[in-house]
């Protein structure tokens, strides 16, 4: 396993998420996207859906620019009045398209096992950050909360304008949400950028049969700022389309997040990340992050 401080690289070997899997789930993905796009808004991601669904190229935007990807968005599931007002924006079923076939009870096998991985990860970080090895159990992730991205990148077109890599940034400069991410990017295409400390944006290839791990918002406050939420973006410049599937792991919907104790006195009390309810964090960034 190869760690390197921006980002954790969980190598096939030991991780324990079958290979065939991990592309049986890009596979369908590529299969879906290539559906005439009739098919494909049959599911649309709506306020009234719970923001769960397909949303076109451009649907998307990050810092005020559209992003040049389609996906479909997955979240555990919410049932009514679960979390009071808190809930409410993110209330909904999954919309799970029914072509191609088996598309939802694959998806549904790869979030379980993402699921128990992740947790497993995050019992490792713990360990890492001088905890019990159930810090990010309980009210913290104990029933932690899940997002699937289903996403394709269009290649650049022969277009002329279009074939300035500028003008095809597949998902803007952002942080992710929660604690990790488990990106399982198409093989061959090298896209996904991370940046580092000294701001230069470098590029995380893929590697096949492993993920690339991001760090997400809310253990950027519980470490105390000791592990960075990375700044990472995709520009899918081959003539390609390219897909990804990203599994999120986060905090249960209603934890109120804050440093730990354990991180606080590492970090000699400096830093300070204020309290941040994750429900509040992901409902402020779902209900900003579409133009429908
Ligand atoms: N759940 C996660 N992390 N989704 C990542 C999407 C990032 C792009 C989004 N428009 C944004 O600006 O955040
Ligand atoms: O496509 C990728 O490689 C990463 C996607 C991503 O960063 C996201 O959906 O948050
Ligand atoms: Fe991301």
């Amino acid at each position: 396993m190869f760690i390197s401080s921006l980002l954790l690289r969980f190598e096939q070997k030991g991780h324990g998420i079958p290979e065939s899997l991990i592309n049986d789930v890009k596979n369908i993905t590529q299969k879906f996207f290539d559906l005439p796009y009739e098919e494909k808004i049959k599911i649309k991601l709506t306020p009234a859906t719970g923001y769960r669904g397909y949303q076109r190229i451009g649907e998307n935007i990050t810092k005020g620019i559209p992003d040049m990807h389609e996906a479909i968005d997955c979240y555990k599931e919410i049932q009514e009045g679960m979390y009071g007002a808190l809930g409410k924006t993110m209330e909904g079923c999954n919309q799970w398209p029914l072509n191609p076939p088996n598309f939802r009870a694959l998806m549904e096998e790869y979030v379980n096992l993402c699921t128990d991985l992740s947790r497993k990860i995050m019992r490792g970080i713990a360990l890492a950050l001088g905890g019990s090895p159930f810090e990010f159990e309980g009210v913290r992730a104990g029933d932690a909360f899940w997002v699937l991205r289903i996403i394709g990148y269009p290649g650049l077109s022969g277009a002329k304008d279009q074939k300035k890599p500028e003008n095809n940034i597949g998902c803007g400069a952002h942080t992710d949400y929660g604690l990790l991410t488990l990106v399982n990017q198409d093989d061959d295409i090298t896209a996904l950028e991370v940046r580092n400390m000294s701001g230069e944006w470098i590029s995380a290839p893929p590697i096949p049969g492993t993920f690339v791990c991001n760090i997400g918002d809310m253990l950027k406050i519980y470490s105390n700022g000791l592990y960075e939420s990375t700044l990472h973006r995709v520009v899918n410049s081959s003539p390609k389309y390219r897909v990804c599937v990203a599994y999120f792991y986060e905090t249960n919907f209603d934890a109120a997040v804050e440093p730990l104790d354990i991180c606080k006195q590492r970090t000699g009390e400096t830093k300070q990340f204020g309290r941040a309810v994750y429900g509040e964090h992901l409902v402020s960034k779902v209900t900003t992050n579409f133009v429908m």
